[in-house]
């Protein structure tokens, strides 16, 4: 079965268990064949793939109203897939999705690291680095690579670590955040997964 989790940089996909993506800038969704399902945040790409019959929304076999109306799809689908925990998704975006007890808390939206590193550069030349995900959060910082890395990272770090709950990582920077959330769950699989139960949940309406 071929899954398919289109974001605002990649398509995602997932064949049994060969994980592989494309850009969203170059690749034709019209050069897939096979049965696709997917779920897509990618506006631009909607109605293209929608006139492709091969390409089967899940979105639209989704119990929406525990989620408001704006949400992410990639969200819903990520905090479907658990009953406790903050859930990180580390893409173009960051999402960081509360849950407890099985129900959704809430979640809030967090730059990605090439944005952010973007935002600083077009501030001055002066703060053109990457980020150094191995410095102390502990510490304030004495250089410039880690005032900026400090500044994007202990404040996403002190609020997901704030709900004292088992966070979960996943999203194409997925490693990177787990050099400062060292006790989270890396599942780069965990949207794919949620996008099977769906289709299990509903196999008599998905021919
Ligand atoms: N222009 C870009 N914008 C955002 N991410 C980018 C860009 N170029 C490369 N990347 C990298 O691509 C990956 C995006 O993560 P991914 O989860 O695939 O994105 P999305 O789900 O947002 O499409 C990250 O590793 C990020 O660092
Ligand atoms: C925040 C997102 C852009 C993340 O997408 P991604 O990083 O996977 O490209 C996506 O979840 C989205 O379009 N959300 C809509 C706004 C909201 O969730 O409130
Ligand atoms: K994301």
């Amino acid at each position: 079965m071929l899954l398919c989790d289109i974001g605002n940089t990649s398509y995602h996909f997932c064949n049994e268990n060969r994980e592989y993506k494309e850009s969203v800038k170059s690749f034709d969704p019209s050069s897939v064949k096979e049965k696709v399902y997917y779920i897509c945040v990618n506006k631009a790409l909607h109605v293209k793939l929608h006139s492709l019959s091969n390409w089967i929304d899940l979105s639209e076999y989704i119990d929406k109203k525990k989620y408001y109306q704006t949400m992410g799809i990639d969200r819903i689908f990520a905090v479907e897939a658990i009953n406790e925990g903050v859930i990180i998704d580390a893409g173009s975006a960051v999402t960081v999705d509360v849950v407890k007890n099985n129900e959704f808390v809430g979640g809030f939206i967090y730059p990605g690291i090439q944005a952010m590193r973007k935002t600083y550069e077009n501030i001055s030349p002066a703060l053109a680095y990457s980020f150094n995900f191995e410095c102390d959060l502990d510490i304030m910082p004495k250089n410039s690579q880690d005032a900026i890395s400090y500044g994007y990272l202990k404040t996403l770090y002190s609020e997901v670590m704030s709900h004292n709950l088992p966070v979960i990582l996943t999203g194409g920077d997925a490693l990177e955040f787990k050099k400062i959330f060292r006790d989270a769950k890396v599942d780069e699989k965990l949207i794919f997964n949620s996008m099977k139960k769906i289709i299990l949940q509903n196999e008599d309406r998905l021919c």
